[in-house]
């Protein structure tokens, strides 16, 4: 479709006809939230189609973001369903009606919700056995299993890595023939992941078609935000359920795709396309000052439309400040409270390298489950918080749901006293000695590891938890957030400490659009740091509307 036809809305208060497919394009800071809730309202005021058992289903993409939504939607959430895509799928198809496929590969009665999987030793070294790979290293077979996704080719449903060299380990690849194999694993026990899913939703639906029926009268309506990061089988689900009787609304931003390592695929926003779609645009950024939304139209460039101030906000020139990161941290702590810091990759290390480090798997597993735990607990997620505290002693037998909840009310309490200490004090002074825990970490390059890092630092190492309060985060998990002071940062070794990204932008290359979402996070200050940059870059910046800082 071509995008010069489609209507810019005045404002995102601007009402727009409910019974009707339509696609919203809506930039960062557009009010998508404001849009959702109003249009939401004016559907359950106006429609004729909604009653006790026929619902809006409004899909978000982060639990944050269901979270704020319901909030806002506190009056009508009767009417509401507000979830993520994995929970939709989950609740509505998967759970009630996994039954009727024929060939399901899953032991029914086990099934307990969707998780992030994580294999044990003895899964890794029965999947080597059975599939004849002895040549790989366990814990980086693992790692690479763990990014195996389902994707829609021809109609088929097919495992896949995101990245071709994703599935290569020491210049072998994993076998293909293998890849049901590592599902089948973790199956057995009852096990999904969150993209499994999303695969058993596409069969479920595909295979019967009396639950696409029933799914369609129990949403006339489905809202889904953040469409640019939709995968094909995700964009395949909701296009079958949108063929007829549901009225579909995507809404997204082609400069904020940024998830292509788990599948999306930004055209499927750009085509998406049901019976006589709509197509609006907001054009309006009501988050950052003009002075910021000028150099995001410098990156938007002519991608589909430029942004504007509704009412004219002005700021300070967004700043390169030139020096160490511990200069400029020192600098900007000096001058703002709450600075935000944004960097592409994690300027610590990963989970999946602490596993990788850590000889002792169970201590790291333990470490692990139960900082995902307590996270889950802060955000009121009960059942989560408990699935994985289990988890986290599943080696003593007698850690029972009472133990699970009375050792998250112990380390809850304490909370304080270790968010900001390291992992080594936090693993010696609260888990050992308490549930058969034993042996304190005392000595050689896993104690240095563990101290360096806090518990602070290890929760954003974590996928599915919300990262408040930490000023240190990635452009990832920024995402869909807004920071009066955003400072963003690049590792020593980074391609983009050079600003191409600014200097010739091109929202093509998914590096790019992921540093416009972090300088689109910036509601009064923008600050970029480098460690050099050469004066006839210093004068390209301060062309492109910054100013420049040499510390
Ligand atoms: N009509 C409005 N008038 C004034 N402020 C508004 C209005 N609508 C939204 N805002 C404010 O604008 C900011 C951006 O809104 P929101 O977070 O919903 O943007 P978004 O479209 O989700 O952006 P992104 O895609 O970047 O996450 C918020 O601070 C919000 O409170």
């Amino acid at each position: 479709m071509d995008i010069t036809l489609a209507e810019v809305l005045e404002s995102n208060n601007t009402k727009i006809p409910v019974d009707q497919n339509f696609k919203l394009y809506a930039g960062p800071g557009a009010g998508k939230t404001t849009f959702l809730v109003n249009h939401i309202n004016e559907i359950v005021h106006n429609s004729t189609r909604l009653s006790k058992n026929r619902k809006i289903a409004c899909i978000t993409y982060t639990n944050t973001a269901v979270n704020t939504l319901k909030n806002k939607l506190a009056g009508c959430d009767e009417s509401v369903e507000i979830c993520t895509i994995h929970s939709f799928c989950y609740r509505y198809i998967v759970k009630p009606f996994i039954w009727v496929l024929s060939n399901c590969e899953i032991p029914i009665d086990k099934i307990n919700g969707h998780e992030e999987i994580k294999l044990r030793q003895s899964q890794i070294t029965e999947f080597k056995r059975i599939t004849n790979q002895f040549q790989f290293d366990d814990k980086l077979l693992a790692k690479a299993l763990s990014k195996l996704i389902w994707s829609i080719e021809d109609g088929k449903l097919i495992l896949k890595f995101p990245k071709i060299n994703d599935g290569k380990l020491d210049n072998y690849n994993i076998k293909k023939t293998s890849y049901l194999e590592y599902k089948k694993l973790y199956w057995s026990d009852g096990k999904l992941s969150h993209d499994d899913v999303l695969y058993f939703a596409y069969r479920i639906l595909t295979e019967k078609t009396e639950v696409l029926r029933v799914i369609r009268a129990m949403f006339p309506y489905i809202l889904i935000d953040e469409f640019q990061d939709t995968s094909p089988i995700q964009a395949e689900i909701i296009k079958i359920i949108g063929k007829i009787d549901t009225y579909v609304a995507v809404i997204g931003d082609l400069c904020q795709s940024i998830y292509s390592f788990q599948g999306a695929n930004v055209s499927l926003f750009k085509e998406f396309n049901l019976n006589e779609t709509k197509e609006y645009i907001i054009s309006g950024n009501r988050r950052s000052t003009e002075q910021i939304i000028n150099v995001l139209n410098k990156m938007r460039g002519n991608t589909d439309f430029q942004q504007f101030s509704p009412n004219g906000t002005q700021g300070e020139k967004p700043t390169i400040l030139i020096g160490a990161a511990k200069d400029v941290e020192i600098y900007l702590n000096g001058l703002y409270s709450d600075v935000v810091y944004l960097s592409y990759k994690n300027t610590i290390e990963t989970f999946d390298d602490i596993i990788l480090k850590d000889s002792n798997s169970d201590r790291s597993w333990m470490i692990y489950y139960v900082a995902q735990s307590i996270e889950f607990a802060k955000n009121l997620d009960m059942s989560s918080a408990m699935k994985y505290m289990k988890q986290a002693y599943r080696k003593n037998s007698n850690f029972d749901d009472k133990f699970s909840l009375m050792n998250l009310k112990r380390l809850i309490s304490k909370y304080p006293t270790f968010e900001n200490t390291s992992i080594t004090s936090f693993y010696n002074d609260f888990l050992v000695g308490h549930y058969d825990v034993k042996g304190k970490i005392s000595r050689g390059a896993i104690k240095d590891f563990y101290d360096s890092m806090t518990f602070n630092q290890l929760v954003t190492q974590i996928n599915n938890v919300d990262k408040n309060s930490i000023n240190y985060k990635t452009i990832h998990q920024s995402k869909g957030d807004e920071f009066e002071t955003v400072c963003i940062i690049f590792s020593s070794e980074s391609k983009e400490k050079n600003l191409e990204f600014l200097i010739n932008p091109d929202m093509n290359q998914e590096t790019h659009r992921v540093y416009y979402v972090a300088l689109s996070r910036a509601m009064k200050r923008l600050f970029i740091n480098v460690d050099n940059l050469e004066t006839d870059l210093e004068n390209k910046m301060i062309q492109i509307g910054f100013e420049v800082i040499r510390l």
